[in-house]
């Protein structure tokens, strides 16, 4: 018994990797490395090099391993990209997910844990959204994982896959343990970025639109520590082998903090005033998303442990510093 995770050399998949592999799971990580790094892949899991439309590859991976579960995070994730290479996006995550989920059914792999997003709730109607809020994403990268949400209710009534999609708000932070954290090529996270400024890696940060309906009128997100998003993942994996329902669940924790507010609490906690430019809105953001964070807690009992933004952003920095002695070692 293993279970596949997609993507597990990525900023979120890593984190869950290492939530399973703390419990004693047996964990296999299938990723093209190409916004991965495969020094982030957990020592106890076992890394495969590969994409997950490669349907001989993954078949023989879920034969050799004894696959039972599939977390699929693998993905293209950014907004703005999406925007302008709409096609790369339905490719990479709607096409690919849809050979992923054919080639687990053609083996019996029936449990499956998504990676989707605020973004299918699109220009939010209400401060809060609740999951039964229409989904009405507003940029390429919403659509392409609300189709894969689409695919996956469709698949389980024709054939019993079990699934719970979890739609995570905006993540952030590091292992507190300073065993992984989030590592860009190049950054654009606004905590990612935000803490590269503090520590010096990069000159300040720009904040892209002043003029929101917003009490600022900067962007207002919900911003979740990744290590309790880890922890919703295998909170998921439980409710599916006790045979729960298919669910689909918001993950963050039902509060936003602005643009403007997060620069701050990252000067204030890293006590390093970097330069702050004001510039114009970026393609395709939303002005608001904060998601309600109630049924979560109720359907699988996930209980927060690091809802603060403060803390997010120590442990941010806390990276930051691991990954700047870690780049002059291999310099
Ligand atoms: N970071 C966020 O704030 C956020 C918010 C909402 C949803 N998500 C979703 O969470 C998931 C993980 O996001 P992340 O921030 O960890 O991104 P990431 O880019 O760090 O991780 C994605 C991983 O998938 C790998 N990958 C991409 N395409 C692949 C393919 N075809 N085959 C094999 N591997 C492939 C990449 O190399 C990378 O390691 C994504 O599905 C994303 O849409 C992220
Ligand atoms: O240098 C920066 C970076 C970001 N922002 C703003 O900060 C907010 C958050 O942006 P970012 O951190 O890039 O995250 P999002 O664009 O909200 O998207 C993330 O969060 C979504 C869920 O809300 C996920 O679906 C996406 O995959 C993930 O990239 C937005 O208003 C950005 O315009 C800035 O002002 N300056």
């Amino acid at each position: 018994m293993a279970v596949l995770v997609t993507g597990g050399a990525g900023y979120i998949g890593s984190h869950t990797a290492l939530a399973l592999c703390d419990r004693g799971e047996k964990v296999v990580v299938l990723d093209d490395l190409s916004s991965g790094f495969d020094w982030a892949v957990p020592p106890a899991a076992e890394l495969v090099v590969g994409d997950v439309s490669d349907q001989a590859l993954v078949s023989q991976l879920i034969v050799e391993h004894g696959i039972t579960e599939i977390v699929h995070f693998a993905a293209r994730i950014l907004v703005q990209e999406s925007v302008g290479d709409p096609l790369r996006y339905y490719l990479g995550n709607t096409v690919k997910t849809r050979a992923l989920l054919e080639t687990a059914l053609a083996h019996g792999v029936t449990r499956l844990i998504f990676s989707s997003t605020a973004a299918v709730y699109g220009e939010a109607q209400v401060e809060i959204i609740p999951e039964d809020q229409p989904t009405a994403p507003i940029n390429p990268y919403g659509r392409s994982k609300l189709m894969s949400e689409w695919m996956l209710a469709d698949v389980a009534r024709a054939h019993g896959l079990a699934y719970v999609v979890l739609r995570y708000f905006n993540v952030a932070g590091a292992d507190p343990a300073g065993r992984a954290g989030e590592t860009r090529r190049v950054a654009t996270h606004l905590v990612k970025v935000a803490s590269e400024a503090a520590s010096g890696v990069r000159p300040g940060v720009e904040i892209f639109g002043t003029d929101y309906p917003t009490r600022d009128g900067s962007c207002i997100r919900d911003y979740v520590h990744v290590s309790d998003l880890a922890s919703a993942h295998v909170a998921a994996l439980d409710h599916l082998r006790a045979g729960g329902a298919n669910l689909t669940l918001n993950c963050g924790y039902g509060r936003g903090f602005s643009v403007k507010e997060v620069v701050d609490v990252v000067k204030r906690v890293s006590g390093v005033d970097f330069p702050v430019k004001l510039s114009g809105r970026r393609a395709g953001d939303p002005a608001c998303l904060v998601g309600a964070a109630d049924r979560i807690r109720t359907e699988l009992g996930w209980t927060p442990q690091l809802d603060d933004l403060e803390t997010i952003v120590r442990h941010a920095l806390g990276w930051e510093e691991r990954l700047a002695s870690r780049n002059a070692r291999v310099k």
